[in-house]
């Protein structure tokens, strides 16, 4: 009797226990499962936390990322925005011109030595010119003073080729404009350099152009290889570029690029931007290429050397 009392009595106190150890599994069940979402949740967020490092520093790696020295929004005036670079071991082997010759080399930009209605007028002057004839490529240039312009494949010269026809594209006051913008370029890299702007000259090629995103035909049209402008073009010690028309607005791709061996630095072209450098191979440098829209430029360029010097471009005078 006794027994079964104590068995009834251990009946339902052990079906309780039961219901209790099941809920406890359950219990433990469902919040090792909650852990193990946890475990999980926290796996991803650091699988996501390491991606994102992972990302950062292979872009750091990419040498398509680059620093941008002056975006087209921004108005760099009145002082040239300065950045200094350590002068190629180049400078070594040429000689040296006094109050010309580079002391600390360098790349700067302004906005203020022209204003944009006057790269307004000098952009219509090139639109003019190149409208003659024009490369069938991405790029076409017009060399005001030798009078070169790409035309399908190759150069004709101007002077010769149009002749009389010239008096309708140019004035006499585009030349005078040009001469102007070009004492005063001169004049700025004297006073940044700290040079004596008479003993600079200008020298060849100096040359407006045009690009857009036609494919290329030619050598000539391949704009955006990387290079030296004193390899390149032999007696530049200073090299300038004027630009004419807006990155983003006009075209688009086309930014400068300075390509340096830790990474490239980028100048956005913005109409009446100067941008200028000393040219030796301390500024390896490309122009990207332009994916819509054209861009228009100037390169004006500056030797120490006065047996490479050139007089300031002129309409050439009628005959008698
Ligand atoms: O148009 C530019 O931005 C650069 C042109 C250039 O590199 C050159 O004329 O040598
Ligand atoms: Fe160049």
């Amino acid at each position: 009797m006794a027994q079964i009392r104590m068995r009834s009595a251990k009946g339902p106190n052990a079906s309780e226990i039961e219901k209790k150890i099941k809920r406890g599994n359950a219990l433990r069940q469902s919040s090792s499962w909650l852990s193990t979402r946890v475990v999980l949740a926290l796996l991803l967020a650091s699988a996501g936390v390491c991606g994102s490092f992972m990302w950062l520093y292979l872009s750091s790696l990419d040498p398509e990322i680059t620093e941008t020295l002056a975006r087209q929004s921004e108005l760099l005036s009145p002082e040239p925005r300065v950045f200094p670079v350590p002068c190629s071991q180049d400078y070594e082997q040429h000689k040296r011109f006094p109050g010309c010759t580079i002391q600390q080399c360098a790349r700067a930009v302004t906005d203020a030595v022209v204003t944009r209605e006057e790269a307004h007028v000098l952009r219509r002057l090139a639109e003019r010119g190149l409208s003659l004839a024009g490369s069938e490529g991405g790029a076409s240039i017009l060399d005001l003073h030798s009078g070169a312009l790409s035309m399908g494949k190759q150069f004709v010269n101007i002077y010769r080729y149009f002749g009389e026809q010239l008096d309708e594209v140019f004035t006499e006051e585009d030349f005078r404009l040009y001469r102007d913008v070009r004492r005063r370029i001169q004049s700025v890299i004297a006073r940044t350099f700290d040079l004596n702007a008479e003993h600079m000259y200008l020298t060849k090629p100096t040359f407006f152009s045009r690009i857009n995103s036609t494919e290329a035909h030619t050598q000539h049209d391949e704009y955006w290889h990387p290079h030296v402008d004193k390899v390149t073009y032999g007696s530049f010690d200073y090299t300038s570029l004027l630009y004419l028309t807006d990155y983003g607005a006009d075209f688009s791709g086309g930014r400068f690029i300075f390509m340096d061996p830790d990474g490239n630095r980028t100048v956005e072209p913005r109409a009446g931007r100067l941008s200028f450098f000393s040219s030796g191979s301390e500024n390896l440098h490309r122009v990207e290429k332009v994916t819509w829209g054209t861009r228009y430029a100037i390169t004006v360029s500056f030797t120490c050397d006065p047996a490479y010097g050139i007089s300031d471009p002129a309409l050439p005078t009628a005959g008698p």
